[in-house]
Order: structure tokens, then sequence, then C-alpha cells
């Protein structure tokens, strides 16, 4: 088909670069609007996006060049939607995305496309996953040992460490909040998904416990990031790189095994609560750590209260159980009428046992992904909490996996998770963690909060897990 003049004119002419190509978004939009809400880290599920706003672009390889190689653009896109229950503005969250372009895209890489654009700098050329091409994963791994500055983006590497190059890289299969990639076994590339503006907890603690030689965490070894939107402002966190433990599976899928074959899994979960408590206690020395009075126990429950609130707007299965769960949040505000205090520190902030990893030899836990909650404001996410709120997670986690296991839930299953529970408990506070008996109250409005997170992540995410949460809404509702 031979070329217009309005074509020829929208073309990418070389002094002009990419990022500064007005149609540049207008031409993806449509090939974004039908990727993107099929990909497991799209938050925005079920809301119908009406556009896209471009952030910022860098061209990481030219993606325009002649001949027969790849490119590869690094987005930064609003999705405009509109404004989910649970918030009161019109939304417009940031996802960060990897595009190769390929004028002829190889039939291996097919799955991976989002399509051709219609015009456009791209025009004619094949959009697609750049993180499920093992050769532009290759190019991200190789711009990470070669720090330096690309555009809005710069590339950083812990000072005295060495990254080998020529590395194979794979994705891994399991996408999850965000996208991971495996270089030869030896590093995991976490490229995030939804970004907030400013610095990721995931990067932060695992650095400041690596600062306090807590060997609980793989430690980062190199980072990219995009400049901090005004002056003194802290750059927004965009990928991390980590060592990756090899022989090592996750908890997750440990617990399941454990119920699939009927076994006790009293002995991992009380290792699991000492390393729990060991990263809580370097947290403690390495960060800032507060007493929480009166007004911050009662600020602490009026969140949790909006969130009950907000989430049984958004998934009406809630409202039954609503006035009874608020029980627990008051309780937890009345924990400061005594005069009594309450330590805080920086926490994991979204412990499960998706986020944990186990040797296979020596059978240790490590802890991973300390972003927090996808779904909170950073700032949310890197307040200082109880530690204890950490604990309330994984005792939901025992109980997902009692009732997601092979036996869904049955006597065997729920004092599996029981037994399991006590034991992590039991090895937290073993390990000089405060202990969770000594704190019903605390532990009773932690676990109801998370319960609330997790039948909203369900609902939006996972609808055919919302059984699982709701579990626990009940049995929380009735004071258990
Ligand atoms: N350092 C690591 N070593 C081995 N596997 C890892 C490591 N970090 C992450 N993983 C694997 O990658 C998965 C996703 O990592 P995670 O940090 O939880 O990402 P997400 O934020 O997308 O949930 C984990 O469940 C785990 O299986
Ligand atoms: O690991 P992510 O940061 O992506 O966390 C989100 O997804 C989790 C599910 O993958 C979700 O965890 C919930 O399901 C788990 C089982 O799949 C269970 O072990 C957790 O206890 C439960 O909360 C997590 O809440 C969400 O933030």
């Amino acid at each position: 088909m031979s070329e217009t003049a309005s074509t020829r004119a929208t073309r990418r002419t070389p002094d002009r670069p990419l990022h500064a190509a007005p149609d540049l978004l207008s031409s993806l939009a449509p090939l974004l609007a039908a990727w993107v809400p099929r990909q497991r880290w799209f938050a925005g599920k079920g809301r119908l996006i009406t556009g896209f706003s471009l952030v910022s672009a860098t061209e990481l390889l030219p993606c325009t060049a002649d001949g027969g190689t790849p490119g590869m653009v690094q987005l930064l896109v609003r999705a405009q939607q509109a404004a989910p229950p649970t918030r009161a503005t019109v939304a417009g969250d940031c996802y960060q995305l990897l595009l190769g372009v390929h004028p002829a895209l190889p039939p291996r890489l097919a799955p991976a496309a989002l399509g051709r654009p219609a015009g456009g700098p791209l025009r004619g050329r094949t959009v697609y996953d750049a993180l499920l091409d093992s050769r532009l994963c290759g190019l991200l791994l190789e711009r990470l040992r070669v720090p330096g500055r690309i555009g809005a983006l710069r590339f950083c590497r812990e000072p005295d460490t060495e990254l080998p190059s020529g590395l194979p890289a794979r994705p891994i299969a399991v996408e999850q909040s965000n996208s991971s990639v495996v270089y030869g076994d030896t590093f995991i590339l976490k490229v995030f998904r939804r970004i907030a503006p400013g610095l990721n907890p995931d990067l932060e603690l695992p650095r400041a416990l690596a600062g306090a030689h807590c060997p609980r965490v793989p430690a980062p070894v190199a980072w990219f990031e995009s400049e901090a939107a005004e002056e003194g402002g802290e750059p927004t966190t965009l990928g991390v790189l980590q060592p990756y433990l090899p022989d090592s599976a996750d908890g997750w899928q440990l617990a399941l095994h454990a119920l699939s074959v009927r076994s006790d899994f009293t002995g991992p979960a009380r290792a699991l609560g000492h390393a729990t408590a060991e990263v809580h206690t370097a947290l403690a020395r390495a960060l800032p750590t507060t007493a929480l009075h009166r007004p911050q126990l009662a600020e602490i429950a009026a969140r949790m209260h909006a969130r009950l609130e907000a989430t049984a707007r958004a998934v009406p299965l809630l409202e039954p159980y609503r006035p009874r769960l608020r029980t627990a949040f008051d309780a937890l505000a009345a924990l400061g009428h005594d005069g009594r205090s309450w330590a805080a520190q920086r926490i994991h902030g979204d412990l499960h046992l998706g986020q944990t990893l186990r040797t296979a030899g020596e059978g240790r836990w490590s802890l991973i992904d300390f972003e927090g909650e996808p779904a909170r404001p950073l700032a949310e996410r890197r307040r200082l909490q109880p530690a204890l709120r950490d604990v309330a997670a994984m005792l939901r986690s025992f109980d997902y996996a009692a009732r997601s296991g092979p036996a869904g839930g049955d006597a065997w299953s729920l004092e599996w998770a029981q037994r399991t529970r006590d034991a992590y408990c039991h090895g937290y506070a073993e390990a000089g963690g405060l202990d969770p008996h000594a704190a019903p109250e605390l532990m009773r409005a932690y676990e109801t909060d998370k319960a609330v997170y997790e039948v909203l992540y369900e609902a939006r995410h996972r609808p055919d897990w919302l059984a699982v949460p709701m579990a626990a809404v009940r049995r929380l509702a009735a004071g258990d």
C-alpha cells in the first residue's frame, strides 16, 4: 500500500525522538485498550478504560530503524477509568509498559503481540510485550550492568557489585501484581506495573535490611527509576534486580503440598515465625520506629472502618456482616483508652505464604516482595505500623491454604490451619517478636481488616476465590 502525504507527515523523522511523536499514544491506544485489561497486573478490572494519557516514553532500543531487528520502548501511561466505588475521585492509574517493536515478529513471539498500529510512528510494525522476549530482557539486564541515564530513566547498581553479562533470560510463569524475569538462575528482575510516584518499599526495605546484615531477604543489586517530578523529590522506582534463590519453593506451594498429603506443617510454620520476627527486629533497628497512642490508634481504627464501608459498598455480600466486623475496629481504638502505647515500625505490609521462599536443603525461609498491598497508596504503605499486622496477614494465609487446597476446607484442613497458625505465632514470639496472644484486640482488628481487603481483592481479581475471605468474614463477625 502506498503511503499518503498525511501518513508521511506523521512518520518519525530521524531528528524527532519517538517520545516527541505527537501521535505515538493515539496510535497505540486501540491496542492498549484491548491488551491492558487482560493483564493480571491491571488493577482496574471491571471498569471500562475511557482513554490513555502518556506520562513518558523512553526509547531503550531504536524502534523505527531499518532492518530486521527489534526495538524497545518503555512507557508510563495513565489509564483513564471511571472511579471505583472505593475511591471518591476519578482514578487514572499509571502503568509501566515495556514494549517491543518488530518489523516482522518471529512466530515464536506471536503470543506476545499486542498488534500493529494503523498509524503513528510505529505504523506497520508489530508491537509486543518485551518482557516475553528473552533478547529484549537481556538488553534490560545490560542496561542495569552499566549504570547511567537514558532519557527520563536512570539505571543504578549497588556499589561493589558485579553483574555478569549474557545471562539467559526467562519470564517467570506466574504473573502476579508485577512482572518478573529470571536471568540464568542467578538474578530476578521485578518490573513494577502499577506505578506510584516515589521510592518503592520493595527497594527501600530490602536495601535497609541488607544494610542491617539481615540475611532473610535477597539484597537488591540494581534497579531503575524515573526522575523525581519535582526538585528534591524522590525518584520513582520502576524495577529491582535481586539474587534469585534457585533451589527454593514458595510457602504457598509447600503448604498446599502438605495439605494434599495430609502432612503436618507446624515445623516449617514455626521456622517461618522465626524468620518473620528476625526481619521485624532488623527493620526496627534499621529504620525509624514510633509509639502509637490513643489518637493514632483511633486513626488506624477509623481507616479500617472507612475501608470496610467502602468495600461493603463495592461488594454487597459483605453488608450483613458489617456491624459485627466494626466491633473489632472499635476494640482496637479502645486499646488507647487506658494510656497504654503500642510500638510501630516499618513492616512487610502484604505478608502471605506466596511472599516466602524456603530452600530445599536446609529449609531456610526468606521473605520477598516488600511492596505492601498494591491497592493502597504508597504513603500509606510506608507508614509505621504494629509489626503484628504482618503476623495477622500470615495467619490469613494459612486459612487461605486450608480452604483452597485439594481438601477445600474439610475439618482436617481447618484443624491443620489452626495448628499451623499457633506454631507460627509461637515461633514468632520465640524469636523475639511480640507474642500475638498478648494482643488479641490488635490481632482481631488486623485480621478483620485483611479479610476485608481480600474480599475486595478477590472480587476484583479472582471472583472464584471470594468464598475464601468470606468464610473468614463470617468467623470474625461471629467473634471467633
Ligand atoms: N529472589 C527470588 N528468588 C526466587 N524466586 C523469586 C524471588 N523473588 C521472587 N521470586 C518468585 O517470583 C514470584 C513473584 O515475585 P513477587 O516479588 O511476589 O512479585 P509480585 O509483586 O508480582 O507478586 C514469587 O512468588 C516467587 O515465586
Ligand atoms: O502477591 P501480591 O503482591 O500480588 O499480593 C496480592 O495477591 C495475592 C494473591 O496472589 C493476595 O493474597 C491472597 O491470596 C493468597 C493465595 O493466593 C493468600 O495466601 C493470601 O493470604 C491472600 O491475602 C494478596 O492479598 C494481594 O495483595
